[in-house]
């Protein structure tokens, strides 16, 4: 196994639970049992997660789905595509969706899973992210957001790095 550097700490994992239950009681109450949560695989998951179930705690048990977008592969810079590699599995015709996902960055995959949920039938689309970089122009602007990110290349947190890292507790910087 080769050792790397580990990435600089900036936001901790008790701050991520103090944030994600904090951003559960601001959704709650614009959603209602009959939204369908749509998780954008494969960073979302890991926020996802904890969102859905601070929801619950918050009085709302959503339903649940995914939707695979890839659009940086490998690399630390967007490819500008955002390739569709798996579609929603639920019906989302008259109900409201939640789309969540770990970095809003460019925005690109955002709005196009956005706008994937709305041609589905979506009554409404809400977005969260849990972090947001500074970008200058975002294709969208989350409806919710729990931290807002420097910008740097973030890893943990479902945030990877060539695949790596999206397990760690915290959110670090690689640069
Ligand atoms: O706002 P953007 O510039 O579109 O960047 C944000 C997206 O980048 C990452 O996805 P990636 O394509 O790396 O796939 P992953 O979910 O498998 O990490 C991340 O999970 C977001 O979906
Ligand atoms: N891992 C990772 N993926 C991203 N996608 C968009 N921005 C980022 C980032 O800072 N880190």
């Amino acid at each position: 196994m080769t050792d790397r550097a580990a990435p600089e700490v900036l936001i901790s994992q008790e701050e991520i639970a103090e944030r994600v239950e904090a951003l559960a009681q601001v959704i709650a109450p614009r959603i209602d049992n009959d939204t369908v949560a749509v998780c954008l695989l494969t960073g979302g998951l890991w926020f996802a997660a904890d969102l859905t179930r601070a929801l619950w705690r918050a009085g709302r048990d959503v339903r649940f789905d995914a939707l695979w977008l890839a659009s940086y592969h490998d690399e630390r810079k967007s490819s500008g595509r955002c390739e569709v590699r798996a579609d929603l599995q639920r019906p989302l015709i008259g109900r409201r969706a939640l789309v969540v996902d770990d970095v809003l960055d460019t925005g690109l995959s955002l709005g196009e899973a956005a706008r994937l949920v709305k041609d589905a039938g979506a009554s409404e689309v809400l977005t969260a992210v849990f972090a947001r970089k500074p970008w200058d122009k975002p294709r969208i602007e989350p409806d919710f957001v729990a931290w807002e990110a420097p910008a740097r290349y973030l890893v943990g947190y479902g945030l990877d790095d060539e695949g790596k890292s999206r397990g760690l507790p915290y959110i670090g910087a690689m640069d």
